[in-house]
């Protein structure tokens, strides 16, 4: 039995994110582990901090119809326990509505006084009496959309514009159901797929071959992180999507190859497994406790060849010499739209200039990077985003300005099967709502 429950605890943590912008996915492990939950209360903690946060929005409408005087004058943390209680009234069929306004009012006791529990018990009485307010009132045609598919207008927009109607409806949809735990085999283990699928069995893990990348098998059941195949080394965990950005680069054994941009180490990793720990891999990240989680990871798969190093890979002329490395990955900061299922506190949090501003250091990065490849390198951009200015028009821009590059038409052939259709132009751009995975877009160049 945990002392605080489950609610107040999604309560403190859904109100450290509103304040200090914490992430969420930190926090709800930080907390897990302090209030010791037990396994059922951990999905229920799980699906109400996600789902809340997921509904931000077209909660906070519902909400106004019923609060007088708007929820501006709200405390933050009344706000929340209302948002919190909406949304198991909602979307959740197993909590019963009752237990959730008597949780809720017994909360406001603890926190508050007696006014706030009243009007916490009135507001949600008032709303299972008249239920979800229409959105016909709204005037907007984007702000509507927005609501209905709770993301931010500016975003809708966006995607409207880049997409279109049906997939952005698709994305905004996707973007609400929680990922699978998806997991990539070591190669320099084993390349036995099915072995470690029984193997992590004896475990009590169950398993299955992932959807989309050859390196992959899906968690359906267990704690990956508590097998003793884990600690040993023999998988990670890692977004399918994602595994594919190493294949995409194709490193061999024996290469030197630089992961710009390589903390946590997912891609650093995958490919020191690809070049069988045979080679060099310098990985660079900004900050030295960044750059001690890629040797962590390093140190748990047993690979030897991964050299790190806290540097801002915009100065990475000033360590390395030119025409100095058999390939190239620059796997950009982004700010991450791809991976909204994952972490929906981004898209709250990120603003649209932000996408004009991270271009500047993507463009950055690859400028620097580019000298340092040897002719006839691979050079591979990547990104967790969706969005055509950080992805396409980043790509072209470096090509216009690098005559010496052309786009990688082999590209196509390092995808999975189920990708390939989706490959133009050197480029492959995968939407989450493609085959449930992240988004991620996927580049490749070679320098002539
Ligand atoms: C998308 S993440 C990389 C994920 C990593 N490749 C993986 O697969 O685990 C981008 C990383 O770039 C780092 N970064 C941002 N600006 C950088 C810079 N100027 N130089 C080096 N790294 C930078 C961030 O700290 C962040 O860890």
């Amino acid at each position: 039995m945990s002392k605080k429950n489950v609610r107040e605890v999604a309560l403190d943590i859904l109100l450290q994110i509103e304040k200090n912008q914490a992430y969420s996915n930190l926090l709800l492990n930080q907390s897990i582990k302090r209030e010791k939950l037990i396994e059922k209360d951990v999905g229920l903690l799980t699906e109400i901090v996600y789902g809340t946060i997921q509904r931000k929005n077209t909660l906070d409408y519902y909400l106004s119809s019923y609060v007088k005087g708007g929820l501006k004058k709200l405390d933050p943390w009344v706000l929340i326990l209302l948002r919190l209680s909406l949304y198991q009234m909602i979307y959740l069929d197993r909590v019963p509505e009752r237990a959730i306004v008597h949780e809720a009012v017994e909360i406001t006791k603890k926190k508050g006084h007696k006014g706030i529990s009243s009007m916490v018990n009135g507001t949600l009485r008032t709303f299972l009496r008249e239920g979800i307010p229409s959105l016909e009132k709204v005037e907007d045609p984007h702000e509507k959309l927005a609501l209905q598919w709770s993301h931010p207008t500016w975003l809708v927009k966006r995607w409207l514009d880049q997409f279109g109607s049906e997939q952005t409806k698709q994305i905004c949809e996707i973007n609400a159901v929680p990922p699978v735990v998806t997991a990539r085999i070591n190669q320099v283990q084993t390349d036995d797929i099915e072995k470690v699928i029984e193997m992590l069995g004896n475990e009590g893990v169950e398993a299955e071959r992932g959807d989309l990348s050859v390196d992959s098998i899906k968690i359906t059941r267990g704690t990956l992180p508590n097998t003793k195949l884990f600690k040993d080394g023999w998988l990670s965990i890692q977004d399918e999507s994602s595994m594919i950005v190493a294949r995409a680069l194709a490193p061999k054994a024996g290469m030197k190859v630089l992961d710009s941009c390589a903390a946590p180490g997912g891609k650093t990793t995958h490919i020191a497994e690809l070049m069988n720990n045979q080679g060099e891999i310098y990985a660079l990240d900004l900050h030295e406790h960044k750059v001690k989680l890629i040797d962590e990871q390093a140190n748990r798969l047993n690979l030897s060849i991964i050299k790190t190093r806290a540097t801002d890979s915009r100065k990475a002329g000033e360590i390395f010499e030119e025409e100095s490395f058999d390939c190239i990955l620059v796997d950009a900061p982004c700010t991450g739209l791809g991976v909204i299922r994952r972490k929906p506190d981004i898209k709250w949090q990120k603003q649209e200039a932000d996408i004009d501003r991270i271009t500047t250091i993507q463009h950055a990065i690859l400028n620097a990077v580019a000298p340092l490849l040897k002719k006839g390198g691979r050079l591979v951009y990547s990104t967790c985003t969706i969005d055509s200015m950080e992805n396409e028009q980043v790509v072209k821009e470096f090509l216009e300005t690098h005559q010496d590059f052309r786009f990688d038409g082999t590209l196509r052939e390092r995808l999975p099967e189920k990708a390939q259709a989706l490959y133009k132009d050197g480029m492959v751009q995968i939407l989450p709502s493609d085959f449930q995975t992240d988004g991620f877009f996927i580049s490749s160049m070679v320098k002539l």
